[in-house]
């Protein structure tokens, strides 16, 4: 059993729902075990420039159903350059930190991973960021709230594509992972899902999306039609790729971009409860000499895996679930 009398935290990358959840297990867990939490505001940013305060249970009150982070999140270019790993580690070991808690991506934990070679303490990672890209855990925080607000967005554009009898492409988030495009595409009833995980369209062939309209035009005339498309999948973005089917087929094409909404609102139920089992799986395992792992979850079950494996290969999406959709979802 390792001593750990002060723990930091901190949340990186994109923000995500249930980060907070997150943050009051940590609280509450490590508050249960008579450790300290010190949290670092604004990501690593906080951690370069010691801009942190101390978290008791009372700062965690009331917060688990709040979109965001209360520490606030950030990128951090200042952690990329040669000299900031080391002054990141500095300033833990400065404050006489036993061990760091990083809640983010894969991207955060790379930078978890450089402050460790300079820095004595322990690292433990939490994964949120709602594109599930982080390998070994089902499901990261937030992903299960960004699919419902996606859902919640086709649905509407459903209607009112359904009175217009148009075409509506939906571009979802994901960065290059196109777990909420298949997720909420399937739960949207979308006509064509197209993520990089499916296949690279290219404006010279087009065919494979230009097909399967004319088809289900044939087979139901004019009707609502929604193709969902993950953000990177087409050169010059969706409102591009509207613009060149339009052009291919000669009707209407509109482009409804979602953008960071898919980021906030309040955690979903399934995202406040995986959020309380890993930031207080996290506090537990540290106890237990945890070290450069990810705390994760896999079949139910809390689970450890390296940090360093967490971004190395890409998690793949639902393979049953790509079957059917380009098999018989854009029938
Ligand atoms: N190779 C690296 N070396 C040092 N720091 C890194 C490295 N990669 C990422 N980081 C740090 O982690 C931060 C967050 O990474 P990134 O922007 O990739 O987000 P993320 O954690 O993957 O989350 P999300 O993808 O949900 O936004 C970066 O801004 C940077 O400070
Ligand atoms: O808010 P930013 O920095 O533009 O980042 C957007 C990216 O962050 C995410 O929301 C989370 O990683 C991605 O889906 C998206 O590509």
């Amino acid at each position: 059993m390792a001593t750990i009398k002060r723990i930091a935290l901190l949340t990186s990358g994109g923000d995500a729902p249930g980060m907070n959840a997150a943050i009051r297990a940590v609280v509450l867990t490590a508050a249960a075990c008579r450790i300290e939490v010190i949290g670092f505001e604004h990501g690593y940013i906080g951690l370069l420039e010691q801009e942190y305060r101390t978290l008791l249970p009372q700062h965690v009150h009331n917060i688990i159903q709040r979109g965001g982070t209360i520490l606030k999140s950030a990128r951090c270019p200042a952690l990329q350059t040669p000299e900031g790993p080391k002054l990141a580690a500095d300033n833990l070991q400065q404050l006489n930190i036993d061990a760091l808690i990083v809640i983010g991506g894969d991207g955060s934990f790379r930078g978890a991973l450089e402050i460790a070679r300079y820095y004595d303490g322990q690292i433990i990672g939490v994964p949120g960021t709602i594109d599930n890209d982080v390998d070994g855990t089902t499901n990261t925080i937030g992903y299960a709230t960004a699919i419902d607000t996606a859902l919640d967005a086709i649905d509407k554009i459903r209607d009112t594509a359904d009175a217009f009898e148009r075409i509506f492409l939906v571009e979802l988030m994901g960065r290059h992972s196109g777990y909420i495009s298949l997720a909420a595409g399937i739960a949207g009833g979308a006509e064509q899902i197209i993520c990089p995980e499916f296949s690279q369209i290219t404006p010279k062939d087009l065919r494979q999306i230009t097909t399967p309209i004319q088809h289900a035009q044939l087979l139901m005339g004019k009707a609502s039609y929604i193709i969902v498309v993950a953000e990177n999948s087409y050169p010059g973005g969706t409102t591009a790729l509207a613009e060149a089917l339009t052009k291919a087929i000669g009707i209407e094409c509109r482009a409804c971009i979602l953008g960071h909404i898919q980021r906030g609102g309040s955690p979903v139920g399934a995202d406040r409860i995986l959020a309380t089992k890993l930031g207080a799986y996290a506090v537990e395992a540290l106890q237990q000499g945890a070290h450069l792992q990810m705390a994760g979850e896999v079949h139910g079950e809390v689970t450890l895996y390296p940090l360093a494996k967490t971004g190395d290969r890409t998690k793949a999406i639902d393979p049953y679930l790509v079957r059917w959709q380009q098999q018989v979802g854009s029938y």
